[in-house]
């Protein structure tokens, strides 16, 4: 009989399902150590925030074939170690969006009102009733950071309330927002005219300290501003010196950059601050959702059925999975290609079935691609599952399209997408042994394995420009893993990729930018 760690506290409901095929073990709070001791015994784990599944833990879990979070963000997992080693990481994209939705609308309406410091005044046998004026949400403007399920759900309440919406999210066309009623504006307008913030995307490189001193410095001194997202996108030192110097009115958080909360200037703050230890999801109805989503697929994973919302591998049977596994990889790298090279608000993304590929099953590759394409905005949200739903959602447009002519690779797949940065093509393929070779950007030939940091220009081919980048590189510390270029026709335009070593630092671009034959330029981070 296969056997189940469950490592943090999981509804019954979850426990009953893994009990129709598993023995499970419930141990919680489990230091480090203890968890790489037992963990080889395992065939699943199933976890919620609290168990840091560390590559480890992964490697010392030799029998594991499935990690199962009972929740959104699997951010305690480390999931490229998981893949490596073919385990299923799974998570429950939706069982608690609607209770981290009313965390965050609670927590908003519990800083206007001030109602945990007078509930505490209460209880300490005061009747002051003059301490705690409030202000009212009602004809207030709302800005939301991120409009994806979450921030959905609140900018829908919140204009029942009699709210004027308004959104940031790169990755969400305008219609989407109309349709929820917001006015989709640009970060730095929303902070400058939000009465009140709450923030519902991801934490990513791009998200971390979005809210730093500099955008606190934009906020109106009565604005206040709320986090049940992911800590670390508030710079948190920075918030309480706001706080302290009456640059904003009032902060709601329930995430923080380490958790559990250690010492933090935060906590000596007074009624305009409100914590919580990280409840956005802590609702009955929400940990029953997550526990049978989670404990219905890690069953299924152990009966040797495909799991529904898988992060890192998609839901396919076994030996369909196996077979096009390298050219799902190859459709995620160019969807994420391009979906970086035509900025975030894609409109279009055709995908060509070239060569062989032309005869397969599409449909798993145009997913692949999407997900690709999505993973810049959604980060582990995305899935085989979801990613065309979450295309729809966003009004991105998907056209597939076959060649079975063009041979210059056995199969090869053609992506093209049409962004805020305009339109852009890649072509790739797979060569004998299974290396990704990107084949074409904009219809330049060019022969590149992908790389974690690259810097795409279109420039007039003529002498000194391949120098001028290089130096200019060079002055930035930046090092040149390689270099190609790919042109039409000779002292015509052409296209220069570089892989690099490390990533661009910023202000290298608009440098690049005003070096002579130099028509556009673009970084990409695979
Ligand atoms: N506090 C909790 O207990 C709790 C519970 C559930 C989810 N969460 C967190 O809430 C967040 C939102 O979850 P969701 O289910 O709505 O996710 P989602 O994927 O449905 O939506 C996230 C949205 O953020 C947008 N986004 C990405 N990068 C952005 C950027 N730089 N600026 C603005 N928007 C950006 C995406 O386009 C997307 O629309 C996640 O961080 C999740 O982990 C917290
Ligand atoms: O498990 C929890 O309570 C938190 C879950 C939440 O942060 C999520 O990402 O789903």
């Amino acid at each position: 009989m296969s056997k189940v760690l469950v490592s943090d506290s999981i509804d019954q409901a979850g426990i009953d399902i893994l009990s129709q095929v598993a023995q499970v073990d419930v141990k919680t709070g489990l230091p480090a150590e203890e968890l790489i001791r037992i963990i080889p015994e395992y065939n699943a784990l199933m976890i919620r925030s609290e168990t840091r599944v560390t590559k480890a833990v992964i490697e010392a879990g030799t029998q594991l074939k499935i990690i199962g979070r009972a929740g959104v963000g699997v951010d305690n997992v480390d999931v490229p170690a998981a893949t490596r080693q073919g385990i299923v990481v799974v998570n429950s994209p939706e069982g608690n969006t609607i209770a981290a939705a009313e965390h965050a609308l609670a927590m908003m309406l519990a800083l206007s009102r001030y109602i945990p410091e007078a509930n505490l005044s209460v209880k300490s046998n005061k009747w002051d009733r003059k301490s705690y004026i409030g202000t009212e949400v009602y004809k207030k403007n709302l800005g939301v950071v991120g409009l994806g399920k979450i921030g959905s759900h609140v900018a829908t309440v919140a204009r029942a309330m009699g709210m004027k919406v308004m959104a940031f999210d790169p990755y969400i066309s305008s219609e989407r927002a109309e349709q929820l009623g917001c006015r989709l504006v640009e970060l730095d307008l929303l902070l400058r005219e939000a009465d009140y913030i709450t923030l519902h995307m991801p934490k990513t490189p791009e998200t971390t300290h979005l809210i730093n001193a500099a955008a606190l410095a934009k906020m109106k001194p009565t604005a206040r501003i709320v986090n049940c997202a992911r800590g670390g996108i508030i710079d948190e030192a920075a918030l309480a010196e706001a706080l302290q110097q009456g640059k904003i009115a009032g902060a709601a958080l329930d995430v923080f950059e380490t958790e559990p909360l250690g010492e933090s200037a935060l906590r000596s703050l007074g009624k305009q601050v409100v914590l919580t230890p990280h409840l956005g999801a802590s609702t009955a109805e929400a940990q029953v959702n997550v526990a049978i989503d989670v404990a219905e697929q890690i069953r299924d994973v152990l009966l040797g059925l495909p799991a529904r919302s898988a992060v890192n591998i998609p839901g396919l049977y076994p030996d369909v999975l196996e077979k096009l596994k390298p050219y799902l990889r190859l459709a995620e790298t160019l969807g994420n290609l391009v979906g970086q090279l035509a900025g975030g608000r894609v409109e279009s993304l055709t995908v060509r079935m070239q060569g062989e590929l032309a005869s397969n099953d599409s449909q798993p590759l145009v997913v692949a691609s999407l997900k690709g394409l999505l993973s810049q905005a959604l980060r582990e949200r995305v899935n085989y599952v979801n990613a065309a739903i979450e295309a729809k959602e966003r009004g991105i447009r998907v056209i597939e399209t076959r060649d079975a002519s063009i041979r210059d690779y056995a199969g090869s797949l053609h992506l093209q997408a049409k962004g805020s940065l305009g339109e852009h093509s890649v072509t790739g393929a797979l060569l004998g042994d299974g290396e990704i070779r990107i084949t074409d950007i904009d219809e330049f030939p060019i022969n590149v394995p992908p790389a974690q940091h690259m810097l795409f220009t279109l420039h007039r081919d003529m002498p000194g420009i391949i120098g001028k980048i290089g130096s200019l590189l060079g002055s930035f510390n930046v090092n040149i893993a390689s270099m190609q270029v790919g042109r039409k026709i000779v002292r015509g335009d052409a296209v220069m990729v570089l892989s690099l070593d490390d990533p661009l630092p910023e202000g290298i671009l608009s440098e690049i930018l005003k070096v002579p034959g130099i028509r556009d330029a673009y970084t990409v981070a695979l």
